[in-house]
């Protein structure tokens, strides 16, 4: 089965960072990076992150241009692109402004830990998916999504999960922003987290463009996956 067409979409610090080591959002970029990434929203199928972000920074994922909701809308398709978290555990809060922003569609990814009262006061309100044992199976999931009709995947981080969507050979392309200020820390996230990988598996990128946005870089990196 196909798989979807899966980019990774980020903001870092000259440092590689993507937030502070309290997980603090960071304004990074700037009014056209983020206008950029809005129209990366409004032109995918879906849009994903993983639970820390959500418990980090409660982001609700809608498409901020009224013209481009309205132009989904007229295409026949929801004003957002479907909202999938990340979340093993059935940690997303019922509060969760992904539930109470925007129209459209919800995915909670959940695994065989979550806890079944958790799973049934969300499925009230998003599609739950179960894969996996302790952890989301990220390749099984994919499988199904790709089942619903969702061909063009955006994925928005944070570190974690885009370590365990790379490292499982799930992403295509990298959109980074590289933006005019530096955070440091050591235990700040970084673009990619998790384990990392060993010397003989480092993942090779193939430079596609490279832009000046903002007060900083737009690099986009397409992955190579089959070395
Ligand atoms: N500057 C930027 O562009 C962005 C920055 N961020 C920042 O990233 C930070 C959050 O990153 P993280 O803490 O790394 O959290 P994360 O958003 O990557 O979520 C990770 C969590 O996903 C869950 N998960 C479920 N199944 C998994 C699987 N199969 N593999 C891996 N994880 C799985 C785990 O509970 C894991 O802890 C926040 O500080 C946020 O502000 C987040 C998005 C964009
Ligand atoms: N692309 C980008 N640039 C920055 O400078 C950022 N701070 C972020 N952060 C992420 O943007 C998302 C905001 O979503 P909503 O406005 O709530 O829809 C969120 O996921 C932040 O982590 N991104």
């Amino acid at each position: 089965m196909d798989m979807p067409f899966t980019f990774i979409n980020s903001a870092m610090s000259a440092d590689g960072k993507i937030s502070t080591k309290e997980r603090k959002q960071v304004r990074i970029s700037g009014d056209v990076d983020f206008d950029r990434m809005d129209d990366l929203r409004a032109t995918s199928d879906a849009v994903m992150v993983g639970i820390g972000t959500i418990l980090a920074d409660d982001s609700s994922l809608t498409v901020k241009s009224e013209a481009r909701r309205s132009s989904r809308k007229s295409k026949g398709y929801d004003e957002n692109p479907i909202r999938i978290v990340i979340d093993s555990k059935a940690r997303t809060p019922l509060d969760a402004d992904i539930f109470i922003k925007g129209e459209g569609k919800r995915i909670i990814a959940v695994s065989g830990s979550a806890p079944a009262d958790k799973v049934e006061m969300l499925q009230q309100k998003a599609l739950v998916i179960k894969t996996g044992y302790e952890q989301v199976d990220l390749c099984a999931l994919m499988k199904e999504l790709s089942s619903m009709g969702i061909r063009r995947l955006m994925v928005e981080g944070g570190a974690t999960l885009n370590w365990a969507m790379l490292s499982s050979g799930l992403v295509d392309e990298v959109y980074s922003f590289v933006g005019n200020l530096l955070i440091g820390g050591t235990s700040a996230p970084t673009l990619v987290g998790g384990v990392g990988f060993v010397e003989n598996d480092i993942l090779p990128l193939k430079l596609m463009s490279l832009e000046k946005m903002d007060e900083g870089v737009l690099l986009k990196w397409a992955v190579i996956n089959d070395v």
